[in-house]
């Protein structure tokens, strides 16, 4: 059999080597159209069709591959993007794929590179003119920062896989569950005003620390009130990720910012987390309400649990011999939950994304490939 493509280190080499960073800050945010360019051509090579949408206003690009006809069959999916890197921090070359103490190492190589290479090595050699059902691959855009690849992607694309497996890194375990996100700042404009007569001021540092007394209790109030036992941290959880303000010690502090996340279970909604929010802090913006700013750092992302009764899941946990579980990071999965059964299965541990020397470790390669070649048989042979 002639082999249509590199070998899979090659591949991998070749997906890590372009850069492919999705950021807030545009100085360093990236278009990722070369890599879902590469990607593609070799799907191409590979017979399956292409299509790619532009993601309005982005300098970003979905890519859909499909073989195969009519309805069912399984989406494999990963988003193209990875975080950005610390110079400073990092000992080998972000760009390119180093090999050594049964590592691969490289930015993305575990979130999640990696999972585009080892599906690219299983499909170079199944039997493509057996297949009944279709493959597709989905590279998305945007994952790192507000999922708006994942979003467009629902939005412009009517299809219906009987299941979609995202290769996030969950060391292979398999997630069918994990929390939501969501992130706010909260700016606070004081008066300024010399300290020695404080009521000549209004002073922003003492506001937020009545705001933050009462994110507190919520906090508090979350975790009694929500608690669901398949999490690892079986509760909604709040982390205060940002304080920045003030100045001279003789001024009155008149602008202070806070920015902070929450990790909604399953069965606790966006809407009832912003209801909660505005409850809470109803009396302090009340009283200051010209003086505080709330706006989302990130677009949100609900929490996902797919039952252990639905079909396909049971298929899944059948074929990998493994029950599902649930996660405390959050996926893409609610937004491809609209389409089909959504579960998230990937080489590498999640330990690894975002670090610096970034990498998945080379025993994952061959469980990877082997769970890939159940799951294509299974959906579409
Ligand atoms: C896998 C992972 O790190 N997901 C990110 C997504 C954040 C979306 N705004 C997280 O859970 O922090
Ligand atoms: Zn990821
Ligand atoms: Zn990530």
């Amino acid at each position: 059999m002639i082999r249509k493509i590199p070998s899979f280190i090659e591949i991998y080499k070749s997906l890590i080597k372009i850069p492919t960073i999705s950021s807030t800050n545009q100085l360093i945010d990236q278009s990722n159209k070369n890599f879902i360019d590469l990607l593609s051509n070799y799907l191409c090579d590979l017979k399956f069709s292409i299509k790619i949408d532009h993601i309005p206003n982005t300098n970003k690009f979905n890519m859909l591959a499909r073989i195969g006809s009519g309805y069912g069959g399984l989406l494999l999916s990963g988003h193209s993007d990875t975080v950005d890197f610390d110079e400073n921090t990092w000992t080998k070359n972000p760009f390119i794929l180093t090999e050594s103490d049964n590592k691969f190492y490289g930015l993305g190589t575990v979130d999640m590179k990696g999972f585009f290479a080892c599906i690219l090595e299983v499909l170079s050699f199944i039997d493509i003119k057996k297949i009944k059902k279709p493959i597709y691959i989905l590279a998305t855009a945007n994952e790192e920062t507000d999922m708006s690849g994942a979003k467009y992607f629902i939005q412009s694309n009517i299809i219906q896989p009987d299941c979609i497996i995202i290769g996030e890194p969950t060391s292979l375990e398999l997630i069918n569950a994990h929390k939501g996100h969501l992130s706010y700042s909260i700016e606070i404009i004081g008066k300024t005003g010399h300290s020695s007569n404080p009521d000549n001021g209004i002073n922003s540092i003492e506001i937020l620390h009545n705001i933050l007394e009462k994110l507190l209790d919520l906090k508090i109030y979350l975790k009694k009130k929500y608690q669901h036992k398949n999490f690892s941290v079986p509760y909604p959880t709040m982390n205060l990720s940002y304080i920045n303000g003030g100045g001279a010690i003789n001024r009155i502090c008149s602008l202070c910012t806070l920015n902070f996340e929450i990790r909604p279970t399953p069965g606790l909604t966006l809407t009832q987390i912003e209801i909660l929010i505005q409850a809470k802090l109803q009396s302090i913006m009340t009283r200051w309400s010209n003086r505080i700013v709330i706006k989302k750092l990130f677009a949100s992302v609900p929490a996902y649990e797919c039952c252990h009764t639905n079909k396909a899941i049971k298929i899944v946990e059948k074929l990998c011999n493994l029950n599902s579980k649930a996660v405390n990071y959050c996926t893409e999965a609610p937004f491809f939950e609209k389409i089909a059964p959504t579960l998230i299965l990937g080489p590498g541990s999640i330990e690894q994304a975002h670090q610096p020397d970034e990498y998945l470790d080379t025993f994952f390669i061959q469980p990877t490939k082997n769970i890939l070649n159940k799951l294509i048989y299974t959906f579409c042979y």
